[in-house]
C-alpha cells in the first residue's frame, strides 16, 4: 500500500529547515543557566554561527535568506559589519537589559527593529544594588569572613557598620531599575536624588542635572544608567572626589561607566569609603587590588539573574521572536528616548 508523505510525516529536521531562523553569534548566559529548551518555539529555529566550522561571512551569507532576527545577549555585539551580511533581519532581541552590545544607529538606518530584557530583571538588580550597600555599610561580608577565620574569638569584635536609614542616596540614571532601587532605599528610610539626563516628570525625587553635584549632596552613589559614549567614564576622578571620603558607589550598571584605574586609587587611598559591585571593566576581569579591601563587596555580575527572571526572560524572549515573525507589536520594543 502507497503511503502519502504529508507534513506530519516530516522528520524533525526538515521541520526545521523550513522555519525562519534566528542567529546567534555567542551562547547567552541564560541558555547555561536554565537550558536552551527553555527558549525554543515551533515557530522558529535557532541558528547558532558558534556550532559552525565555517568562516562567519560564509556561515552568514550562506544563510542570509532565512535569517529573520538576531538572538544577542550582553556578551554578543551586533555591529554595522554583521548587519550588512543579514539583509533580511528585521529585529534584534536581545536577553540583556543593557543594549551598548547593538549598533543601535545603524538598526534604526536598517529599519531594524530592537527588543531587550524589558522589566524582567528590574526586581532582582534593585534588589541587589540594595543588598550591596547594606553589605558595605554594615559590613556583611567582611564580618563574614572575620567569623569564619576564628578571629571573632581571636581578636574580639569586629569594627562597627554604618547605619542605612538616613543617608542620602543619589541614584544615577532613573529608568525603571533605577527607579525600583530608588523605591526600596526610599522604604528604608534614605533621603533619595538622582541624575537623568534629563528631569522625569512626575518624580519627586531632587534632580541633579550634573552628576558631580549630585555625588557632593550624597552619601552613597549608585550607578543604574546604562553604558554609552556619554556614559563610559563619567563616574571620574571630579565625581569620586566629590563623593567624598565618607562616601559609597554601588555600580549595577556596567563597569565602564566607572573609571575602575581611578576608583581602585580612591579606596585604596581612602578617597571614598567603600564599594559594592557587580559589574566591572573587564569581565571576568577584577583589578586584584580589590581583593584585599574589606571595605569592597564583588559580585560576578549576577545582580540580574534569578531562576524567577529567567524564567520570565524566557518567555519574554519567545514571546518578542513569534510576534516579530507573525507581524505583531514586540513585547519589549526598545524606543529611543530624546
Ligand atoms: O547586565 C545585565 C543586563 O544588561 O542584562
Amino acid at each position: 500500500m502507497g503511503v502519502n508523505n504529508t507534513d506530519s510525516d516530516k522528520t524533525q529536521e526538515e521541520e526545521q529547515k523550513d522555519l525562519p531562523k534566528v542567529v546567534l553569534f555567542r551562547p547567552p548566559p541564560a541558555f547555561s543557566l536554565i537550558g536552551e529548551e527553555s527558549f525554543a518555539s515551533n515557530k522558529f529555529h535557532f541558528l547558532k554561527t558558534y556550532d559552525s566550522q565555517l568562516p562567519l561571512d560564509q556561515f552568514l551569507s550562506t544563510h542570509s535568506h532565512s535569517i529573520k532576527a538576531i538572538l544577542s545577549s550582553g556578551n554578543a555585539p551586533v555591529n554595522a559589519d554583521i548587519l550588512q551580511l543579514l539583509p533580511e533581519v528585521g529585529v534584534v532581541v536581545t536577553t540583556s537589559a543593557g543594549l551598548n552590545q547593538i549598533d543601535i544607529p545603524e538598526c534604526r538606518r536598517r529599519g531594524i527593529k530592537i527588543a531587550n530584557a524589558g522589566y524582567v530583571y528590574s526586581a532582582d538588580v534593585a534588589d541587589m544594588a540594595v543588598g550591596l550597600l547594606i553589605d558595605v555599610l554594615r559590613k556583611v561580608s567582611a564580618s563574614d569572613r572575620y567569623v569564619r577565620q576564628g578571629l571573632w574569638a581571636a581578636k574580639g569584635n569586629y569594627p562597627l557598620g554604618s547605619k542605612l536609614s538616613g543617608k542620602r542616596a543619589g541614584i544615577v540614571g532613573l529608568g525603571n531599575i533605577g527607579y525600583e532601587v530608588a523605591k526600596r532605599l526610599e522604604a528604608f528610610g534614605c533621603f533619595v536624588s538622582y541624575n537623568s539626563r534629563k528631569k522625569k516628570p512626575n518624580v519627586s525625587y531632587p534632580f541633579y542635572h550634573d552628576v558631580c553635584e549630585l555625588a557632593a549632596n550624597c552619601d552613597a552613589l549608585i550607578i543604574c544608567c546604562g553604558l554609552s559614549d556619554e556614559t563610559r567614564h563619567m563616574i571620574n576622578k571630579q565625581v569620586l572626589s566629590a563623593l567624598g571620603k565618607e562616601g559609597v558607589i554601588v555600580n549595577i550598571g556596567r563597569g565602564a561607566i566607572i573609571d575602575e584605574k581611578e576608583m581602585v586609587r580612591c579606596l585604596m587611598q581612602g578617597e571614598i569609603a567603600g564599594a559594592g559591585l557587580d559589574v566591572f571593566e573587564n569581565e571576568p576581569n577584577v583589578p586584584k587590588e580589590f581583593f584585599a579591601m574589606d571595605n569592597v563587596v564583588l559580585s560576578p555580575h549576577r545582580a540580574v539573574f534569578t531562576p524567577e527572571s529567567l524564567k520570565d526572560l524566557s518567555q519574554l524572549v519567545v514571546g518578542n521572536l513569534e510576534a516579530f515573525l507573525s507581524n505583531k507589536p514586540l513585547l519589549s520594543e526598545y524606543v529611543d528616548s530624546e
